[in-house]
């Protein structure tokens, strides 16, 4: 599903120096990544979408090397494979919730037409209330907790069913009950559509559900080291 070899990147006009010499991540695995701030989870995050891409070396999701790819093919390679849960959750303000959730079809024509039960309002209702935001799908984000803007970020992740599902810190505003209830989701989903699933986490009480940790401490501040199983 994810093949890296000898990835290196840096982002413009800083110190900041990503090296990872070999990963792989299996089809359907379930990965949490672990580490300090500022060890470059997200980074990899972004890599893995391909938001951004590699200065060397090899980066291959779904067997598509994403830096061969131009800018709209690896959109909507993005839009059509990917739920990304973004940590600052990046809603739109000016759409209802239900519109939130629903974007990734607004977006990509190819999924109204292949996945379109799972854009219909019935399914959309559906997946709110596994969240407990079915009652919220008619307000605007900004009228929303953070908790409650997270669970819509899990939803628009979730609702088109993506092969690949990347949660940066998703239960990071959630209360306990909430928590397990985002974690029993993405896991039961994951685990029914044969999804991969990779949740980048400071939250060590969640790890013990996942098929494997890595801790980015290995890659932090220029070092370069092999992914351990
Ligand atoms: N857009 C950017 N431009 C320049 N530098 C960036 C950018 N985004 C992140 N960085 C830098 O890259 C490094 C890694 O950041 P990243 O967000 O990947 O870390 P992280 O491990 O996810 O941290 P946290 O756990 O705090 O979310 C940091 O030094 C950060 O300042």
């Amino acid at each position: 599903m994810i093949e890296i070899q000898n990835l290196e990147f840096s982002w413009p006009k800083s110190t900041f120096d990503l090296r990872i010499d070999a990963l792989q991540i299996s089809p359907g695995e379930k990965l949490a990544i672990i580490g300090p701030s500022g060890s470059g989870k997200t980074t990899l995050l972004n890599l893995l979408a391909g938001i951004e891409i590699v200065d060397r070396g090899e980066l291959k999701v779904l067997d598509t090397e994403l830096a061969k790819l131009g800018d709209a093919q690896r959109r909507n390679f993005r839009v059509s494979n990917i739920g990304f849960v973004f940590q600052q959750f990046e809603l739109l303000d000016y759409l209802t919730v239900k519109d939130n959730i629903a974007l990734p079809f607004l977006v990509n024509q190819n999924l109204s037409s292949e996945k379109a039960h799972l854009g219909s309002d019935d399914a959309i209702a559906k997946l709110a209330e596994s969240m407990g935001i079915g009652d919220k799908l008619r307000r605007h984000p900004q009228k929303l907790s953070q908790g409650e803007k997270q669970r819509v970020a899990i939803c628009r992740a979730l609702v088109a069913s993506p092969k690949l599902i990347l949660a940066d810190e998703p239960t990071g505003n959630l209360d306990p009950a909430n928590k397990h209830r985002t974690l029993d989701l993405l896991f039961e989903q994951a685990a029914a559509n044969n999804q991969t699933l990779i949740v980048v986490t400071h939250d060590m009480s969640i790890i013990d559900g996942f098929d494997r940790t890595i801790d980015f401490s290995q890659y932090h501040a220029n070092s370069a080291a092999e992914a351990s199983a």
